[in-house]
């Protein structure tokens, strides 16, 4: 059994061996969560080649243990089993993760797929049992959890920290998260509005006495 973690891989070096198809796919993510990727094969394919990135290097070469200097985690995404396996032992050797995407049980970690909404992440996962329903039940997700969850994300996020700014017990506090948890995003954004101008009118109120 896997277990699922939030991983930061901002500025993280990753080797990515191989230059196909699935490669391609890894690496697409890698750099969408700000890695830093070396790719190593002797065959590059056109997609990857594309890819105007300053952190990905290209590297039209095979793959070769010394390549690993320096390296925070490993893909091993050859067509050859024989290397996949090669490469999870030298990186096991020097303790760096490695992912095999021939086989989830010798493998570090794996990769789910991925439904992103501003700061909600909907993760999936089967372990290699059946990607195809992995893909089924993201599709059926990603319509339920559609777009305008980045901003009740969002909107709930600042809702929270004026709730935390303010003067209620924690009890209540904790009352009024659930509940906002629970609004839609227009009753959320005027829920926002109040707090809002009920803070200017304080400020006002406070700008007031001084004055005085
Ligand atoms: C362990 C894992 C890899 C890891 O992360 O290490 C893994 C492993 C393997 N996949 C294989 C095959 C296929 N994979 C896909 C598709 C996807 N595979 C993905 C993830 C994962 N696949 C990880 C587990 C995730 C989970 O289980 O939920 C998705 C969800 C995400 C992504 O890859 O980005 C992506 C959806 C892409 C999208 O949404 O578009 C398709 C269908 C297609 O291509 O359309 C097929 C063909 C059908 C079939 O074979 O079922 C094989 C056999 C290879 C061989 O024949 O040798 C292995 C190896 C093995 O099973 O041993
Ligand atoms: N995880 C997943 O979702 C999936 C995994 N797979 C597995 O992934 C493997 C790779 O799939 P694709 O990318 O479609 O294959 P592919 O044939 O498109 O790419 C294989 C790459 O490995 C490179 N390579 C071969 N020898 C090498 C060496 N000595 N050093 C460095 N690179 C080398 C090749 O040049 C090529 O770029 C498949 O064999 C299969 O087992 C396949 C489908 C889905």
């Amino acid at each position: 059994m896997m277990t699922p973690l939030l991983f930061n891989l901002n500025n993280k070096m990753v080797l990515v061996v191989g230059g196909g198809q699935v490669a391609h796919r890894r690496i697409r993510t890698l750099l969408k969560n700000g890695a830093q990727v070396v790719c190593v094969s002797p065959a590059i394919s056109e997609n990857l080649c594309n890819i105007k990135e300053a952190r990905l290097t290209l590297i039209h070469e095979n793959y070769g243990k010394e390549q690993l200097t320096n390296i925070d985690l490993v893909i091993a995404a050859t067509n050859s089993r024989a290397l996949n396996r090669q490469i999870k032992t030298d990186c096991q050797s020097q303790k760096i993760w490695c992912n095999r995407v021939d086989d989830p049980d010798d493998s570090d970690f794996i990769f789910p797929s991925v439904i992103r909404r501003g700061d909600l992440t909907l993760s999936v996962c089967t372990e290699g049992a059946s990607p195809f329903l992995t893909k089924k039940i993201v599709a059926d997700l990603a319509a339920e959890y559609d777009e305008s969850y980045a901003e009740r994300t969002a909107l709930l996020r600042v809702l929270r920290k004026k709730l935390f700014a303010g003067t209620a017990s924690k009890e209540e506090n904790t009352e009024k998260l659930k509940a906002l948890s629970l609004c839609s995003v227009t009753e959320l954004r005027k829920k926002l509005a109040e707090i809002e101008s009920s803070v200017t009118d304080d400020e006002a109120t406070i700008d007031e006495l001084e004055k005085n």
